[in-house]
C-alpha cells in the first residue's frame, strides 16, 4: 500500500532530490522539476522513456512539453501527496 511520506521519511527520501533540481510545489503536496533539452525530439523522447517506465510502474506524471521543455509535477493523486513512489519515478526521470 503507497503511503504518504512521513514527515521523519521527507529529509531522507526527498533531500538528495530537492538538491537536484526537484523543488516542492507551493500549495499543494508534490515536487516538480523543469527539464530543459536541445530539441523537441530529445525532448519527447525522453518523454517517450518515461513514459515506459510510469507505465510499467503504474505512476503517472502530470508533465507538459512546449518545445524543448518538459515541466513534470509528481505527486501521488490516491493518497493526495507526495509518496515513496514519487521519489522513486523523480529518480528514474533524472536518470534517463
Ligand atoms: C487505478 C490506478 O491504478 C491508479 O489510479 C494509479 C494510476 N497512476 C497513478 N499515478 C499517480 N501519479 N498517482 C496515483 O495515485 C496513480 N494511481
Amino acid at each position: 500500500m503507497t503511503e504518504r511520506l512521513s514527515d521523519a521519511a521527507r529529509d531522507a527520501v526527498l533531500g538528495p532530490l530537492l538538491a537536484s533540481g526537484w523543488e516542492m510545489v507551493e500549495g499543494r503536496d508534490a515536487i516538480t522539476k523543469t527539464y530543459k533539452f536541445d530539441s523537441f525530439v530529445d525532448a519527447f523522447g525522453w518523454m517517450t522513456r518515461a513514459a515506459l517506465w510510469a507505465e510499467k510502474w503504474n505512476h503517472h506524471p502530470e508533465w507538459s512539453n512546449v518545445y524543448n521543455r518538459v515541466e513534470v509535477v509528481l505527486t501521488t493523486h490516491d493518497v493526495d501527496g507526495v509518496s515513496s513512489l514519487d521519489a522513486k519515478l523523480a529518480r528514474k526521470m533524472d536518470t534517463l
